[in-house]
């Protein structure tokens, strides 16, 4: 259970992370991680060890598992045109929808909320999984990693996506899966929602600073219903 101010009374707006949050994309990362390994002649990668590098976009990963399996940063360039291409060919086949994900866009929705998905990862990884997962016709507008100067967790894509929006940051409502989420939310002035099965770089997310943890979007929905917990005054 979690209390937010404002209460949902006064809340126009839900930003909404991916990885971790709407959809499990793990299997994705490991499958197209490993192939583009395989490609530069370099020992594979584990999931679990994957796990804990998702979230700050797809240069950070690809550093951090290059350096990993000991490649020297200088592979970089090569490793990043094969993670692309084995990535986008398989975008979403390894991946899935989180239980509850499907059920709370359609509750936020029904509560007249507008909704944005803001993920770290490039935007165009972002639009053909949203759209192969049956997730696009919930938002109004997808933002990625590429899309502003700098990424969560500077509070730029937040700010940047309220404007979007049409909403003011203390009336949108952020729910992530990281520290990252809840540090961009914090500087953008948002409120901030945790879900408590994502990617939080190994750490327990409980320990992040946020206004409240949900086991599924459908029971952060839910809660945040007039007369909800999270909407009491
Ligand atoms: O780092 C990524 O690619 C995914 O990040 P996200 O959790 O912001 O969707
Ligand atoms: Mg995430």
């Amino acid at each position: 259970m979690f209390f937010l101010s404002p209460p949902l009374s006064r809340l126009q707006a839900v930003i909404i992370d991916l990885d971790g949050t709407l959809v499990d994309t793990l299997g994705d990362f490991a499958v197209s991680l490993n192939r583009m390994l395989g490609d530069l002649s370099l020992p594979p990668i584990e999931p679990a060890a994957i796990e804990a590098m998702v979230g700050k976009g797809s240069e950070h990963l690809i550093q951090s598992v290059l350096a990993h399996v000991g490649a020297p940063p200088t592979a970089f360039d090569a490793a990043w045109s094969s993670y692309q291409r084995h990535y986008l060919a398989i975008n979403g086949e390894f991946a899935s929808v989180y239980p509850g994900a499907i059920e709370g866009l359609r509750e936020l929705r029904e509560s007249g909320l507008r909704l944005a998905c803001l993920t770290n990862k490039p935007t165009n990884f972002a639009l053909p999984l949203l759209e192969r997962k049956g997730l696009s016709e919930f938002f109004q507008c997808v933002f990625g990693g590429d899309a502003f100067e700098r990424k969560k967790p500077d509070p730029m894509p937040l700010v940047k996506t309220c404007e979007a929006l049409g909403t003011p940051p203390s009336h949108t409502l952020m729910i992530g899966d990281s520290s990252n989420d809840a540090q961009a939310a914090r500087a953008a002035g948002c409120p901030v929602i945790l879900m408590t099965y994502g990617y939080n770089h190994g750490e327990p997310v409980r320990n992040v600073d946020a206004d409240g943890f949900a086991d599924s979007l459908f029971e952060a929905a839910q809660s945040l219903r007039p007369g909800g917990p999270a909407a009491r005054p």
